[in-house]
C-alpha cells in the first residue's frame, strides 16, 4: 500500500466489509497459493463493485482472475443480463476460481476462459464497458493495445498495480515490472485518444476513458 498503514486500516475500518463468500475464498487461496497478496484484497475489492455499480456495464472483461476474488467482487453487482468474462492462464488458480463463481450466486454471469490472455482477446467480443488489467505487468501495454479498439465509448479501464508501492517514481528500481509498468504509464500518459487518472488506491490504479 502506498498510504500509511495506519490510515489504511481505518479506510478499511469505515469501509463496507468483505462479503462472507469472499472471505471463503480468500480463506482457501491463503491456504493452497504460494502468493495470496495477489488478490486484490478488500479495500480494493471494494472499490471495483462501486465502480461496477456506477458503470451499470453490460460486457466486461477481466486480464488475471488468479482465484477470482476480483471477478467476484465484480460480479457481484453487475447487472441480470451482464456478462463478465476473465481470463487465467494457470490452469490451478482458474480451477479455484471456476468452483468458488459456480458456487455463487452469479455463476450465470462470469466465465472463466484459460491460457494466455493475449490470445483470448482475439475471440473476445465488443463493445466492452469496463475493463480490468491485473495480469502479467509485461504484458498491459499489449493487452491495452487488443482492448482499447473494443471499448465502448463510455467504456472504462481500470489498470491495476500501476505505481508498484511507489517504485515507478524511483529510477533506482529497475525491477522489470516496475520497467514495464514506467512505460505503460508514459504510454497511457501520451495517448491522445484517452483522458486518465491515476489513484494511489493500494499499489495505484489507472481509471481510462476513450475522448
Ligand atoms: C495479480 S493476479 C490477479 C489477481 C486477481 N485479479 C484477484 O484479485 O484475485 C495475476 C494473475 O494473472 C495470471 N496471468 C499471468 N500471466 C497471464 C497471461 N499471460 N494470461 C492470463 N493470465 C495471466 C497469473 O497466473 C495470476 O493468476
Amino acid at each position: 500500500m502506498i498510504v500509511r498503514p495506519k490510515v489504511d486500516a481505518y479506510a478499511e475500518a469505515y469501509s463496507t466489509g468483505e462479503p462472507p463468500w469472499l472471505t471463503a475464498l480468500a480463506e482457501e487461496t491463503r491456504k493452497v497459493c504460494a502468493v495470496p497478496q495477489m488478490m486484490v484484497g478488500p479495500m480494493e475489492g471494494r472499490f471495483l463493485a462501486m465502480l461496477v455499480y456506477m458503470l451499470r456495464p453490460r460486457r466486461v472483461l477481466e486480464i488475471g482472475t488468479f482465484t477470482g476474488y476480483s471477478a467476484l467482487s465484480m460480479a457481484a453487482q453487475l447487472p441480470p443480463d451482464a456478462h463478465l468474462v476473465t481470463c487465467e492462464i494457470d490452469p490451478v488458480h482458474a480451477e479455484i476460481a471456476r468452483r468458488h463463481i459456480a458456487a455463487s450466486p452469479w455463476a450465470d454471469r462470469v466465465e472463466v476462459r484459460e491460457g494466455p490472455a493475449l490470445s483470448q482477446l482475439a475471440s473476445i467480443e465488443g463493445p466492452l464497458d469496463f475493463v480490468f488489467l491485473d495480469a502479467d505487468k509485461t504484458g498491459y501495454s499489449a493487452y491495452y493495445d487488443g482492448v482499447l479498439p473494443l471499448l465502448a465509448e463510455r467504456g472504462v479501464i481500470a489498470a491495476d498495480n500501476v505505481l508498484q508501492f511507489g517504485g515507478v517514481a524511483n529510477p533506482l528500481d529497475q525491477n522489470e515490472d516496475t520497467v514495464a509498468l514506467r512505460a505503460f504509464n508514459e504510454k497511457v500518459r501520451d495517448d491522445p485518444r484517452v483522458e486518465q487518472v491515476v489513484l494511489t488506491v493500494r499499489e495505484g490504479i489507472t481509471l481510462i476513458r476513450r475522448v
